[in-house]
C-alpha cells in the first residue's frame, strides 16, 4: 500500500492520479479535506482539460492511516516535516520506502534524521497544484515527478508510469532541487503580488524583483561550489536576464513561462489566503542561510523574508515597482 502522508495540494493530486489508475493509496490529512472529499469524491482537473474522478477515497486523519505502507509520500509542509517524521517514525516498518515531495533541499534529511530504519529519497514536483475547494485539485503547469536514484522505488516505477506521472531519476537530486528552489524564490513575490502567476509574470517589475532575488541566489551558489541543474530551455544561469527583458520581449522569448493556467497560484500565496504559516524560512531564508555560511549576507532574499513574516500577520498587495522599490533599498 502507498500512503500519501500530508494530503493537501500535492498529495491529494499526487496520490489521486495514482489511485485513478488502480494503485492502492491511503490518505492521510486533516479533518477538513477528508471532510470535503468524504462529502465530493476527489476531482483531478489539469492545465489541458483532464477532468478525472476518484471514487472510494480511504482517508485516515490519525497516522496510523500510514500503519503498514511500503512506501509513503510526504508531502506536508516544510515546517511539518519534522512532526511528520516523528509520527511516521511510530507506525513504519523497517525497510519502509519515504519519498520527499515538498519544496527546498532540506526535508528529506529532516526525514532521514528521524527515520534510521527506512530508505528516505528526496523528491521534487515541479508543476503548480490549486487546492480549489469541494475535492478538486487542479494541476496548473506542466511537469512530471523528479527524484534522487534508489533501486528501492524500482517496485513502484511502473505504478507512477500508469498514473502519467513517471519517475525521472537522477543521480544527484541536489542540484536540482536548488534549482526548483530558484524559481520558488518567487514564491513570496507572487504571494505579496496577490495576482495569479501569469499576471505577476507578465509585469515586468515583478520579474525584476525575482531576477535580483536569483542573482543574488545564484552568486552564492556559485561560490558555495554548487551548480543548479537545468530544469527549463535555459540554464538557470540566464535565468535573471530573461526576467529583467521589456514586456513584449520577454513574451516573444519566454512565452512559454507565460502560458501557465490562469489559475495558478504559488503555494505560499494559498497560504497567506488561508492564515496559515508560510514556507520562507526553507526557501528564500534557505539562501540566507547558504549567505551565512560563506560570511556573507543575502539582502534581497532576507528582505522578502522579512516582508512575508509581516504579511504572515498583517497583509496587504504590492505593486511590482513598489515591491522592486523595497528590494533595491
Ligand atoms: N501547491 C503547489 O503547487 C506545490 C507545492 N509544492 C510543495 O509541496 C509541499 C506540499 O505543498 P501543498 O500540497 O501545497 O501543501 P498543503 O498545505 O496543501 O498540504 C499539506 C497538508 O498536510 C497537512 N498536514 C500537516 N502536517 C500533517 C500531519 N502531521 N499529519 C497529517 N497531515 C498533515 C496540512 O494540514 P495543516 O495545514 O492543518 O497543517 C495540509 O492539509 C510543500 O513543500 C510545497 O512547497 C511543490 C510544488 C508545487
Ligand atoms: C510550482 C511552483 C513553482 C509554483 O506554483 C511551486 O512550487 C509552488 O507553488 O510552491
Amino acid at each position: 500500500m502507498i500512503a500519501v502522508y500530508g494530503a493537501g495540494g500535492i498529495g491529494c493530486y499526487v496520490g489521486g492520479r495514482l489511485a485513478a489508475t488502480g494503485t492502492p493509496v491511503t490518505f492521510v490529512g486533516r479533518p477538513r479535506t477528508a471532510a470535503a472529499v468524504a462529502a465530493h469524491g476527489l476531482r483531478l482537473t489539469d492545465y489541458l482539460g483532464a477532468d478525472l474522478r476518484v471514487a472510494d477515497v480511504p482517508f485516515e486523519t490519525t497516522p496510523d492511516g500510514a500503519d503498514g505502507a511500503e512506501l509513503v509520500l510526504v508531502t506536508v509542509k516544510s515546517a511539518a516535516t519534522a512532526q511528520a517524521a516523528e509520527e511516521l517514525a511510530a507506525v513504519l516498518s523497517p525497510g519502509a520506502v519515504v519519498v520527499s515531495f515538498q519544496n527546498g533541499v532540506r526535508n528529506a534529511e529532516v526525514l532521514r534524521s528521524r527515520l534510521p530504519e527506512q530508505v528516505v529519497v528526496a523528491g521534487m514536483v515541479p508543476f503548480n497544484v490549486l487546492n480549489r475547494g469541494a475535492g478538486v485539485f487542479h494541476q496548473g503547469t506542466e511537469g512530471k515527478l523528479d527524484v534522487q536514484r534508489d533501486p528501492a522505488l524500482a517496485p513502484y516505477a511502473g505504478s507512477f508510469e500508469r498514473a502519467g506521472l513517471p519517475l525521472t531519476q537522477h543521480d544527484d537530486i541536489l542540484p536540482v532541487q536548488w534549482s526548483k528552489l530558484l524559481l520558488n524564490l518567487n514564491n513570496p513575490i507572487n504571494a505579496l503580488s496577490d495576482l495569479p502567476l501569469r499576471e505577476e509574470l507578465s509585469q515586468r517589475a515583478y520579474r525584476r524583483c525575482l531576477a535580483v532575488a536569483q542573482a543574488e541566489a545564484l552568486e552564492l551558489l556559485a561560490a558555495a561550489g554548487i551548480r543548479p541543474a537545468r530544469l527549463l530551455a535555459v540554464p538557470m544561469e540566464r535565468f535573471p536576464a530573461v526576467l529583467r527583458l521589456p514586456d513584449f520581449l520577454f513574451r516573444r522569448l519566454a512565452g512559454k513561462v507565460l502560458a501557465v493556467d490562469p489559475l495558478a497560484r504559488t503555494s505560499m500565496w494559498e497560504d497567506l489566503e488561508a492564515a496559515r504559516p508560510t514556507e520562507i524560512d526553507y526557501l528564500n531564508g534557505e539562501v540566507v542561510r547558504l549567505a551565512a555560511s560563506l560570511g556573507r549576507t543575502a539582502p534581497v532574499n532576507g528582505k522578502l523574508v522579512d516582508l512575508i513574516r509581516e504579511a504572515e500577520t498583517d497583509r496587504r498587495s504590492w505593486s511590482g515597482p513598489e515591491l522592486l522599490r523595497e528590494l533595491q533599498r
